[in-house]
């Protein structure tokens, strides 16, 4: 199927000059989907997974079904205020503004072999504060996966040393 097909771009959201690119329109045909979730969980296949850390809100849309896939756990990452318990934060920035995100301390036990999934790579902001939350906790990143990756914004940079999958680069 061809993937790219079923994402939308919408020029000037949220701010002038960003291509933003709409999933909802992917998520809402069952097939396009699974083929999308299908596809990321194969680039695991041959490794073990504990955990799937996502980031709010869109990161839950991803590593959710990509977690219940792969027989793995799910841990939020969310943004500052959210989650109840005691947490650890970093603050970021994004294409467009900056944020912080927070995960439970409890979350994550050291050792355990993580795999980072977000639905995009844009800067890598938002994945690199997941994945130094991870560290932080003691978690080994076994890889980071995306959707998505906008390549011509290196965010890749931003995760040397790790192993990066992404199913669509534009
Ligand atoms: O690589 P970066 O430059 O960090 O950008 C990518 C992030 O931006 C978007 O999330 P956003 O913060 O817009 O939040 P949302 O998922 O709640 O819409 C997207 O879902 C990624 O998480
Ligand atoms: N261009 C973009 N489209 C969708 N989500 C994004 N997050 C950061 N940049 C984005």
């Amino acid at each position: 199927m061809d993937l790219k097909s079923k994402i939308r771009e919408i020029p000037d959201f949220p701010k002038e000059g960003i291509g933003f690119k709409d999933i909802t329109t992917l998520l809402q045909e069952g097939p396009a989907f699974k083929e999308a979730i299908d596809k990321m969980a194969e680039f695991c296949k041959d490794r073990q997974v504990d955990v799937v850390v996502g980031p709010e809100a869109r990161g839950f849309l991803i590593g959710a079904p990509l977690a219940y896939s792969l027989g793995a756990g799910f841990v939020p990452v969310r943004k500052s205020g959210k989650l109840p318990g005691e947490v650890v934060e970093a603050t970021y920035e994004l294409e467009y503004g900056n944020d912080t995100l927070q995960i439970h301390k409890d979350a994550i036990k050291p050792g355990q072999k993580v795999l980072v999934a977000d639905d995009l790579l844009a800067t890598g902001g938002t994945v690199k504060s997941t994945v130094d939350l991870v560290t932080e906790l003691g978690g080994e990143i076994i890889g980071v996966a995306f959707l998505i990756e906008l390549t011509f914004l290196d965010g890749r940079k931003k995760l040397e040393g790790h192993e990066i999958f992404s199913l669509l680069e534009y």
